[in-house]
């Protein structure tokens, strides 16, 4: 909580605009019932000590205010929770940058996903209906039970206490009942969200294996446990409501049995017995609205604690800044051992490499010997764990990201491909790519054709064809990318495991052609593909072999 009020800072003086505001609405709408008492009474001719005209003037006054001062509440609360929603999910994409590539690799998108649109969005409830809320229910009350007190101080104390018992005793008491109940539901309700996803995501399977009728039983099952949540959760809102409104009339009796008591013994006045009643009973509304609050609190710091999680990870590469140009005339890897988080064993032990500026160079070992990691450390999407990668004689670790990723590109076995043109999709290797240099790169790499057939062409959305696109067209098209942002090391996993022999024979010769001053690192199960390199090194037993 106090975290979440840190992030607050910055705002406070419109927080403070809120609260001001906040109080001064609850205040005019108090005296809008209560002056209306007040003109009941000279009405009836009981001494309020206040005119009749003035008393309905100073209602429509405080009416209109109260209008006002509620709009201005409302609008700098939400201002301030909105502008925070922006400011916190600015800070989770730095986050998330910061640990991508290694770090999200593992993390569980639709995960990733919650926290960043729904936790997020459940904070505005904390900063719009939370902070200012518990400031205003305090200072409103401690007016009017100041105004009570000093009618007569029996009020005030009846004032106070029933205060604490609303807007304190029952809303603590209840959220540790509601806490439960309200967690419980999140979670059944993010594993029925996550069974449904599953059952979407492999309905082939499922209708391949015929196993539709289990699932359909299971998320009946879900569903009616939610129901039952869902159940516990309302019935306790009803009874805390009930215990809420109940406290709130006992209040009312209690101070008209005092006002009475003391008007016998002439203490008081009957104006000020009618005034004191009408203002207790007026005067609940910011209280009642904390006892509503325990509901949600604990869920949103739920959330909060997802968000916080994300921000304090700590990334697995520190992303070095600035940019500078990398000659990459060789790249040396001396003596290098990498294990993975959570693995026994060593992946790669001692592993040595020299690769010159022009060699093209293929990895090849049986799946899962870490070809593919080897080349992620070369891009240092990982650190290695002993030993050291130079660039042009500099450590690995202190050239600038940035530098790294231009002189680098990476064609895998799977393309993304982003839900936008075909031609931005290609752009995204090089941002400023004039219409010529997109259409010689697709020429390249033999998906120039294809995309012609195309309704739009080059303007065809991805989206519109999105899943009917092969394997191998969304291979084409990462190569494609990779020839545009023309790097000086082209790094290749399994770069044509998606196609037939004559579209690899074509982009292969491709690759060759374009790639002569270039240097290659290829990771290929295929012969042919490995062909085009001069130099092969065996991943083998967790070492390199050169044959
Ligand atoms: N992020 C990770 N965390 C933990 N283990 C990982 C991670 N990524 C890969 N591995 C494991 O490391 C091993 C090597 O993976 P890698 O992808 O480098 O193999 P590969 O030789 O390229 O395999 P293939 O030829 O099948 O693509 C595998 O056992 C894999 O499960």
């Amino acid at each position: 909580m106090l975290r979440l009020i840190k992030i607050l800072k910055p705002l406070t003086p419109i927080m403070m605009i809120t609260i001001t505001f906040g109080v001064l609405g609850f205040l005019a709408a108090t005296a809008v019932t209560t002056f209306g008492a007040v003109a009941i009474g000279n009405i009836l001719g009981v001494k309020m000590g206040i005119e009749l005209n003035l008393t309905i003037k100073i209602i429509i006054g405080c009416a209109i205010l109260r209008g006002g001062l509620r709009a201005i509440e409302q609008y700098s609360g939400h201002y301030i929770a909105f502008k925070i929603l922006a400011i916190l999910r600015d800070q989770v994409f730095k986050a998330l940058r910061k640990l991508s590539p290694a770090k999200l690799e593992t993390k569980e998108k639709g995960n990733l996903i919650s926290v960043i649109t729904s936790d997020i969005e459940l904070l505005e409830v904390f900063y719009a209906h939370t902070i200012a809320p518990i400031a205003i229910a305090i200072l409103t009350s401690a007016v009017t039970a100041g105004v009570l007190y000093s009618v007569n101080p029996y009020f005030g104390l009846i004032g106070i206490g029933f205060y604490l018992i609303v807007g304190l005793v029952i809303p603590v008491a209840s959220s540790k009942v509601a806490n439960q109940a309200g967690l419980e539901y999140r979670n059944e309700f993010g594993n029925t969200n996550s069974f449904l996803l599953d059952s979407l995501k492999g309905i082939k399977e499922v209708l391949l294996f015929g196993t539709g009728e289990e699932r359909i039983n299971t998320i009946n099952e879900n569903s009616e446990k939610l129901n039952e949540k869902l159940k516990v959760i309302k019935q306790h809102e009803g009874i805390i409501r009930a215990f809420t409104d109940i406290t709130i009339m006992i209040a009312i009796l209690v101070t008209l049995y005092t006002g009475v008591k003391l008007f016998e013994v002439g203490s008081i006045n009957l104006g000020q017995v009618i005034l004191a009643v009408v203002l207790l009973a007026s005067s609940f509304g910011p209280t009642v609205a904390l006892s509503n609050l325990s509901n949600n609190l604990m869920h949103t710091f739920a959330c909060a604690q997802r968000l916080f999680n994300i921000l304090d990870e700590v990334p697995a590469v520190e992303e070095v800044p600035g940019m500078e140009d990398l000659n990459m005339n060789d790249i040396n890897i001396n003596n290098v051992s990498f294990k993975y988080n959570g693995r026994n064993e060593k992946l790669l032990k001692n592993i040595n490499l020299k690769i010159n500026k022009g060699d093209k160079v293929a990895i090849i070992g049986k799946s899962g010997c870490g070809k593919s990691t080897l080349l992620k450390l070369i891009m240092r999407f990982w650190d290695v764990e002993s030993g050291s990668i130079e660039i042009d004689s500099k450590n690995i670790k202190n050239i600038p990201t940035k530098s790294l990723r231009k002189s680098q590109s990476l064609v895998s076995q799977e393309t993304f491909l982003f839900n936008d043109t075909i031609e931005n999709n290609l752009k995204i290797g090089k941002i400023d790519a004039s219409e010529e240099e997109i259409v010689l790169a697709a020429k390249k790499a033999s998906i120039h054709e294809f995309i012609t057939t195309l309704p739009n062409g080059y303007k065809t959305n991805v989206g519109e064809i999105g899943s009917n696109l092969s394997s191998g067209e969304r291979q084409r098209l990462g190569i494609a990318r990779a020839f545009l942002h023309n790097p000086k090391v082209l790094i290749l996993d399994e770069p044509t495991s998606n196609l037939d022999i004559l579209n690899e024979a074509e982009i292969l010769k491709s690759i060759k052609d374009e790639s002569e001053d270039k240097t290659i690192i290829m990771v290929s199960h295929r012969r042919s593909s490995a062909a085009i390199c001069d130099k092969k090194v065996y991943v083998k037993n967790n070492r390199l072999e050169f044959n």
